[in-house]
């Protein structure tokens, strides 16, 4: 058999400076409806998370879930990060794309909420002006550059200053059962897991798609890279439309890295068009 080997993770994001990162608070739970013997499924998954090579490496490389590695094989094929820049990582929790956790401003909130996304707009372009303002650490080629892209930018009516949005959002997994499984109230393991029914965790995933799409188009600076997790289904190819308007090329991956059997799948759209922009009313 085959063995799939890990990419080491020396420095996750190292060389860019992950200035904000979003999470969404989860919900309580409600009370529980059916009543399951969890035991069997408990140890399945333990034994699962035994067998999986990229969850145990994760483990000895100090990395706080397997998701690490699906963002190091995307960026060891696309090239996505630089030194030096703007990264927002939405739904970032718990936190293995934006390690070590350097330069990380965090905010909580649902960035399905339009008010949640104004507010993190308007924290990116405080910082990005105060950025500007301390010269920061460019050499003079790069401060030439940037200044040639922001006349561009203005141009084309963006206040836009972020290099590269990665948005792993998915929507949690809602426990309605399970209660008594300390591996099923575990919030980590609801945060990192779906509800397993295709069509409902597609639909999810669609919305959260177009969010991080707009949010995409109100910040990133022309040649600037978009990372989104989606999963497979019947809209899909709508959203890939509305990416191929906005970006000069745009790739479907499946990471080594990804569980074969989960419908999870990452669109890749690389070079942001200038004077471009997604129309909100045109969503998924
Ligand atoms: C698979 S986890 C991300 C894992 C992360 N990339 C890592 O490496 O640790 C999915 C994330 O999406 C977040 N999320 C789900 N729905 C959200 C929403 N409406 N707004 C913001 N974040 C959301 C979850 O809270 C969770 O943090």
């Amino acid at each position: 058999m085959a063995t799939r080997s890990p990419f080491r993770a020396p420095s996750l994001l190292g060389s860019c400076q992950c200035q904000f990162t979003s999470s969404y608070r989860h919900a309580d739970t409600s009370t529980p409806r059916v009543s399951i013997r969890w035991s069997s499924s408990n140890s399945r998954w333990k034994q699962r998370q035994g067998r999986d090579m990229f969850a145990r490496e994760a483990k000895v490389q100090g990395l706080k879930s397997r998701a690490a590695f699906k963002l190091l094989e995307m960026d060891a094929k696309y090239r996505l990060f630089k030194p030096g820049q703007t990264v927002v990582d939405l739904g970032y929790a718990p936190g293995s794309w934006s390690q070590p956790p350097r330069g990380v401003a965090t905010f909580q909130g649902d960035f399905l909420s339009p008010r949640v996304r104004a507010l993190v707009r308007e924290f990116l372009s405080r910082t990005g002006r105060a950025d500007k303002e301390a010269g920061g650490t460019m050499s003079y080629i790069d401060r030439e550059r940037r200044a040639s892209e922001e006349s561009e930018e203005e141009e084309g009516g963006f206040s836009a200053t972020v290099d590269v949005v990665l948005s792993d959002m998915s929507a949690p997994w809602v426990q309605t059962s399970g209660f008594t499984s300390n591996t099923l109230t575990n919030p980590y393991h609801r945060l990192m897991n779906t509800s397993g029914v295709a069509f409902r965790d597609h639909a999810g995933s669609m919305d959260l798609c177009a969010a991080a799409l707009q949010f995409a188009s109100d910040t990133l600076r022309p040649g600037g890279h978009f990372v989104c997790k989606f999963y497979q289904g019947g809209e899909d190819k709508k959203l890939e439309t509305r990416l191929r308007g906005l970006f000069a090329r745009v790739f479907r991956e499946k990471p080594e890295s990804s569980r074969s059997e989960s419908k999870e799948a990452y669109f890749i759209a690389l070079k942001r068009r200038a004077g471009v922009a997604v129309d909100s009313g045109d969503a998924v």
